[in-house]
């Protein structure tokens, strides 16, 4: 058997000592969050992640509700999920930007068990080119819509006779970790989304509501589609550093993220990247990912540092090619 040098016992006396710390202050730990049987809300039911989250919700035997603007949309999603999974959801036509039309729409619904704030909408655009009466809506739809969703949501949620725990869930996107060209609007929409979370969380954890913030790289859904179609070049080439994901393996994160009681739920392995090197002072009810976190910190701010450098690169040969 090989010696241990004097420097290697004490990295491994380091990484034990660290390791029995964060297991004694990192609380709550192995929440489980059950959905069958249990209300969940889902707002942007009708497209996308939210519609392919309403069916893996439904086909686990959630009680679900999906919530948009467009009745017949909402109707189809009602006929496809009835028709995939043999349950019926209940639909709510509302927009999130009226809070009367919201509160109604979740009285309706009665009590929620789990709310998954899903909507938004994305217009990519340089800010100098932008309206803003665009940067409104980004603002309003994204951030302003889900005040309005959880200050309706949350006293229903503290006065469940359910027991168990209960998960108020925010898409939020990797835009919303870091700054993107094209993004100036949305962006700020998606991070103002985290600083409601963290706060959030303080606020409810007396009453067993979990947090999550779920970051998802570009999804294949029918808003992205659109999104392709007028985005700055630049914006896609940035975007690229992270690929595409379906909208089923994103809901798939999503639901997993809600039921451990994560408040980081990151989609793909850049995301987890991501994650690691954007913790910040975030929650973290994990002991492995909160051990990744401490020794990964260094070394992921180097590979952000580079790929910062990559993208800046990019946009002086964009701009050399392109002026
Ligand atoms: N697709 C992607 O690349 C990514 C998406 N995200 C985020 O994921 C979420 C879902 O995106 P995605 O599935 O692509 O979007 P889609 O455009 O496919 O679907 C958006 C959903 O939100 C609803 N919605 C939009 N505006 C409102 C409103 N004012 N009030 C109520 N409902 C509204 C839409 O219905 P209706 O129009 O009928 O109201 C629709 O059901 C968004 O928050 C988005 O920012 C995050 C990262 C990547
Ligand atoms: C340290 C390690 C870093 C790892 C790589 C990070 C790559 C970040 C890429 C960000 C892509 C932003 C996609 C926005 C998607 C979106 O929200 C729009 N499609 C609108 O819906």
């Amino acid at each position: 058997m090989a010696d241990l040098s004097l420097a290697q016992v004490f990295f491994v006396v380091i990484f034990i000592v660290i390791f029995l710390l964060l297991a004694l202050i990192l609380k709550p730990q192995s929440i489980k969050i059950p959905i069958r049987n249990r209300h969940v809300f889902i707002t942007g039911g009708s497209s996308g992640i939210g519609l392919a989250l309403a069916h893996l919700a439904a086909s686990e035997g959630a009680r679900v509700s999906i919530l948009a603007r467009n009745v017949d949309r909402l109707q189809e999603a009602r006929d496809s999920i009835r028709l995939s999974t043999g349950n019926d959801v209940a639909v709510f036509p509302a927009d999130v930007r009226d809070p009367d039309a919201v509160l109604r729409a979740i009285e309706e619904a009665g009590p929620v068990d789990v709310l998954i704030c899903n909507q938004g909408v994305f217009v990519p655009r340089e800010l100098e080119k932008q309206e803003l009466e665009e940067v409104k809506f980004m603002i309003d739809v994204n951030l302003m819509g889900t005040f309005h969703l959880i200050k309706a949501a949350l006293p229903g949620m503290k006065n469940r006779k359910s027991r168990e725990p209960a998960s108020i869930a925010i898409i939020s996107s990797q835009a919303g970790q870091v700054g993107i060209y094209g993004y100036t609007a949305y962006s700020a929409s998606k991070f103002g989304l985290r600083g409601l979370a963290e706060a959030l969380q303080q606020e409810v954890i007396a009453h067993n509501i979990l947090v999550s913030l779920i970051f998802p790289p570009d999804t294949d859904t029918p808003g992205f589609e659109q999104e392709t179609k007028m985005r700055p070049q630049l914006t896609g080439i940035i975007a690229a550093s992270s690929g595409t994901v379906k909208a089923d393996e994103v809901a798939k994160k999503t639901l997993n993220g809600i039921k451990s009681g994560s408040f980081i739920v990151p989609c793909n392995f850049d995301g987890l990247l991501l994650a690691i090197a954007t913790a910040g002072l975030s929650p973290q009810r994990s002991v492995l990912m909160a051990l990744c976190e401490v020794f990964a910190a260094g070394p992921t701010r180097f590979i952000g540092l580079c790929i910062q450098w990559g993208w800046y690169r990019s946009i002086k040969r964009w701009y050399a090619q392109n002026n």
